[in-house]
């Protein structure tokens, strides 16, 4: 149960700019896929239109082989979860998991068995008969999945399903998801923009920017090979550092890095180098050799010390270290350090980001 999307196009406004632009990608079977992007980007638009809660101006959507482009929402085949609950406020947990299936016109033992099973898949047993206000938000979410599975989907469209929820539940509810989509395996699409949410739970991700797609691929591949600048610094926390090709390295502010093969002497470059790629060393007491910069601010986040490092430039680079590493190095604001990256991702020439 795939999907596919060739050159998919929509505009809200005649002649103005397309809220989805030319985008093809593919979503494996069984895989949970990721539509990953910044706010505006096309993501949830892209979503509707794989639904059929938006018609395409050119381009195909087709589910498990078939072209669903013009068909009916009903006759899709899907599932789909939104950030609001959506759940009907007049009925009970049991009632709102069974909609789908009394809409269907299935017998009463069976929309009653199917129930049992969902309620037990979400670990909600007991609260069959609760209304949706005497749930907590991310109990709520987790009825909404239960309806959305209980008429068997080929696909699950999830639209940022955790977006309105606490920081602490949207991270136990993603460890659910995970296991949830381990029983049932039904392929998944899901809207987020939350890059570590994406990388964790997908095994395909499809990054987007300004309606089109960036970068298509495992997760793996979009954080340790992006393809262009705007997957670089939108994946990862990166800093963005401007420099030059000098003997074959690429010499930005005062750090060097490996240059692309195919770099030419004195050409522009944007290295991208993420946070924990960056190992810091104090230098001795009363030398005055060069150093990389000087520590601005220290700021400690849970496990580890984030330093923003100001460079001769101008430039800022943040760098993450654990804290114990943190406690040996024996840094404070102001002190000038030695920077060492272990690797960037450099592109060649001179472009704005
Ligand atoms: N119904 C609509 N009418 C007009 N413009 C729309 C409509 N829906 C979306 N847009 C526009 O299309 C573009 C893409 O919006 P979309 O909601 O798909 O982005 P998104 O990536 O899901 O963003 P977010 O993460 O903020 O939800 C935006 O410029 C948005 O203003």
């Amino acid at each position: 149960m795939s999907v596919i999307v060739e050159q998919l196009t929509k505009r809200f406004t005649t002649g103005g700019t397309p809220a989805v632009s030319d985008v093809s990608f593919h979503a494996p079977s069984g895989a949970i896929t990721t539509l990953l992007g910044p706010s505006g980007a096309g993501k949830s638009t892209l979503l509707r239109l794989i639904a059929g809660l938006e018609l395409p101006d050119s381009g195909s959507v087709r589910i498990e082989g078939i072209d669903c482009t013009h068909l009916p929402v009903q006759q899709r085949g899907i599932g789909v979860v939104f950030q609001s609950y959506a759940l009907f406020k007049h009925m009970t947990v049991r009632q709102n998991i069974a909609f789908g299936l009394e809409t269907r016109r299935l017998p009463r033992a069976d929309v009653e068995a199917r129930v049992d099973e969902m309620l037990r898949l979400i670990q909600l047993e007991d609260l069959g008969k609760r209304y949706p206000t005497q749930l907590s938000g991310g109990q709520r979410q987790r009825v909404a999945f239960a309806r959305a599975l209980a008429i068997r989907p080929k696909l699950l469209l999830l639209d940022e399903p955790f977006g309105a929820l606490d920081s602490r539940v949207r991270v136990e509810l993603r460890e659910w998801l995970h296991s949830l989509h381990e029983q049932t395996g039904v392929t998944t699409l899901l809207v987020t923009h939350d890059q570590e949410e994406a990388l964790e739970i997908s095994q395909h991700v499809v990054v987007l920017s300004e309606g089109r797609v960036a970068q298509a691929g495992p997760p793996e591949d979009i954080y340790d090979r992006p393809a262009t600048p705007f997957v670089a610094s939108f994946v990862g926390g990166t800093s963005v550092l401007r420099g030059h090709v000098r003997s074959g390295r690429a010499e930005v502010g005062t750090l060097v890095v490996q240059a692309p093969n195919s770099a030419r002497e004195g050409e522009a470059v944007h290295a991208f180098v993420r946070p924990h790629d960056i190992k810091l060393a104090k230098p001795p007491q009363g030398t005055s050799e060069p150093v990389t910069g000087r520590v601005e601010r220290l700021k400690s986040v849970g496990g580890y010390v984030k330093v923003l490092l100001k460079l001769p430039t101008g430039e800022t680079v943040t760098v993450e270290v654990p804290r114990s590493e943190f406690e040996n190095l024996g840094v404070v604001e102001g002190d000038r350090v030695h920077a060492d990256v272990r690797t960037a991702t450099v592109f060649l020439g001179d472009f704005a980001i």
